[in-house]
């Protein structure tokens, strides 16, 4: 209940006045349709049909009919019934639309409104989450939110109807009303059972999509090695089993619905036989109001079933409620608060790590008392074993996680939530996993600086050692290298990625193993190019192959999350015993 009261509020906040001008239509609808049931008396009586003696009691109010013309009495009639029904319409379809609108908006609302939470929620956050479960969230779970949602405005119109229907057939009768709402009450009670039943639906739904995107997601991403090591059948397998699960839950869930639905008509037709019966032995009623009251009901019934299965439909997307309110207070605890601004950072002495220290679990530092200082405009490398703490040290650099102990200075001013957008609009960051999209080599080498000219962008691939290879491709700047990047060898896409960064100009630059793919020449080139950039701007090189960091005028060697010794890379490599020097000696008896 808290979950639809929660979304419910979402919707008003979203639709505002909308949504009550929206139900107030739904009213007045309601009442029109009452209006045309009410005419159906003197349409009767007036034919001749049966004389209902409209002196009695309510019905009088029909005698009004007897000062008109008896030439004219039953074409009145039918045309004040044709007028309210098709006003009765006309409103019931403008409602309908704006529903759609309402939902459909909340829809887009919703979605953006999350995608906008995710993407500015901190680094950890992502490093908790999967992807694949995001990704889920926005795509079905907000769907089906919506779908909810639509379920609410659906119950409330139904509500509407029911309360101004019943409402009448009390004004009519209040003891046959009673009694008709004592045995409404007995079928509701004992369909709850449903709705227990496709809230667990509800919930294997969200469990199996969740498993299944995440299966799929896996798959499609080690495509390779299923192709290379033949493991298509196993996969196959996998995916055949969760289909064939998640069409058994549909098809139980379809069938849970329309028993609901078959034991709200069978019961239907048993309460108006019964009804029947007893009102007329029982309540000795008139004809006209049983006439009235048998039409009211029995067009009230439907409207209860649909009650009954727009609360099943809410039953069946409480998980999505919960999944999307759950993803939403996590983004929020999880925002990163980065002010925008037009200012833009300097560098002029150094960047300063005063005994830092970070841990991604309670049990193992990731880096511990780290002292260092990178001079500003000079190249440093970074350097250690597999696990040392290297991505760790340059992702605190980037503000993607904060120290827990310790401090991170630019020209001696502490990093501020201010300085940190600054520090991130300046930074240049080539990661071990290229970012490319599926677009044009343009699309992408523009992503940073949108407004770069084509003589900015050769200069870029000239410096990345990519112009000649993008030269070569049939359609040069405007070919399209599929999904991240696949129709290039991994060295092209490093290499592009590495332009994309330098069209920028950023202050800082940060290589993360950016040029491990490459083949020596190429490496060598790029080697060249960046010693260029000394003077200009901080490099700062992540590098297992130590030959490439020749040039850097500071290493620090990083081991087990602790700095283990700093300085040039001559100096370094003479300290026989060293971890350095080890790391050095090794990687020369490997070649
Ligand atoms: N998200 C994470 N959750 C838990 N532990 C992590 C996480 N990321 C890294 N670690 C751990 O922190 C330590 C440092 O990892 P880091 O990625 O910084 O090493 P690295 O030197 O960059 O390694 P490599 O050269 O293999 O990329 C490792 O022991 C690693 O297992």
């Amino acid at each position: 209940m808290k979950d639809i009261v929660y979304f419910l509020k979402q919707v008003y906040q979203y639709a505002g006045w909308r949504l009550f001008a929206s139900l107030i239509a739904v009213t007045i609808v309601s009442l029109l349709d009452g209006l045309a049931i009410l005419l159906l008396i003197p349409l009767i009586h007036f034919t001749g049909m049966v004389d209902f003696g409209l002196e009695n009691s309510f019905l009088s109010a029909y005698s009004l009919f007897e000062y008109v013309p008896s030439s004219v009495v039953l074409p009145l009639i039918l045309l004040i019934f044709v007028v309210i029904v098709a006003v009765h319409h006309l409103i019931e379809k403008a409602v309908m639309i704006k529903h759609t609108r309402i939902q459909m908006g909340f829809l887009t609302h919703l979605r953006m409104s999350i995608y906008q939470d995710i993407l500015l929620s901190n680094w950890s956050f992502f490093l908790k989450k999967s992807s694949s479960d995001l990704i889920h969230t926005v795509l079905t779970e907000i769907a089906k939110t919506s779908g909810g949602t639509r379920s609410i405005l659906q119950l409330c119109t139904n509500l509407i109807f029911a309360f101004v229907q019943i409402g009448m057939a009390f004004i009519l009768s209040p003891y046959i009303t009673c009694f008709v709402l004592l045995l409404g009450l007995v079928a509701i009670y004992m369909n709850r059972k449903y709705l227990k039943m496709t809230q667990a639906f509800g919930k294997q739904n969200y469990t199996l999509g969740k498993k299944f995107l995440a299966g799929i997601t896996d798959q499609l991403g080690g495509i390779k090695e299923i192709k290379s090591n033949h493991l298509e059948a196993a996969q196959l397998r996998w995916a055949g089993e969760m289909t064939h699960q998640m069409q058994e839950e549909q098809v139980n869930y379809m069938n849970t619905r329309l028993r609901s639905q078959l034991n709200y008509k069978i019961s239907l037709a048993v309460f108006i036989a019964a009804f029947v019966y007893l009102s007329i032995q029982l309540f000795q009623a008139q004809s006209a109001t049983l006439l009235l009251i048998i039409v009211i009901f029995s067009r009230l019934w439907p409207r209860v079933a649909g009650i009954q299965s727009s609360l099943e439909q809410i039953a069946t997307a409480i998980p999505s409620f919960k999944a999307v309110k759950l993803l939403q207070s996590e983004c929020k605890q999880a925002r990163e608060e980065l002010l925008l601004s037009e200012e833009k950072l300097t560098l002029e002495d150094s960047i300063t790590y005063q005994q830092v220290s970070f841990r991604y679990v309670k049990e193992k530092y990731a880096l511990k008392d780290i002292n260092v200082t990178i001079p500003s405009k000079k190249m440093t490398a970074i350097v250690g074993k597999s696990g040392a703490g290297k991505s760790t040290f340059v992702d605190l650099l980037m503000g993607l996680n904060q120290p827990q102990e310790g401090t991170l200075y630019i020209d001696g001013q502490k990093i501020s939530n201010h300085s940190l957008a600054l520090l991130r609009q300046s930074i240049g960051y080539v990661s071990q996993e290229p970012f490319l999209f599926n677009g044009t080599i343009r699309e992408n080498l523009l992503l940073l600086c949108p407004n770069a000219t084509d003589q900015e962008i050769w200069q870029a691939l000239t410096f990345a050692s990519a112009a000649d290879f993008v030269k070569k491709l049939p359609e040069s700047l405007e070919t399209y290298i599929g999904d991240r990047g696949i129709k290039l060898s991994g060295g092209e896409k490093q290499r592009l990625v590495l332009a994309r960064v330098i069209l920028k100009d950023p202050l800082i630059l940060i290589l993360d193993e950016a040029t491990s793919s490459l083949d020596t020449e190429n490496e060598k080139n790029i080697q060249e190019s960046i010693e260029q950039l000394k003077g200009k701007m901080t490099i700062i090189v992540i590098a297992h192959r130590l030959s490439t960091i020749r040039d850097a005028d500071q290493v620090i060697v990083l081991d087990e999350g602790k700095v283990v010794q700093v300085g040039e890379f001559v100096q370094l490599s003479k300290d026989k015993n060293q971890l350095f020097s080890q790391l050095l000696q090794r990687q020369v008896e490997a070649m």
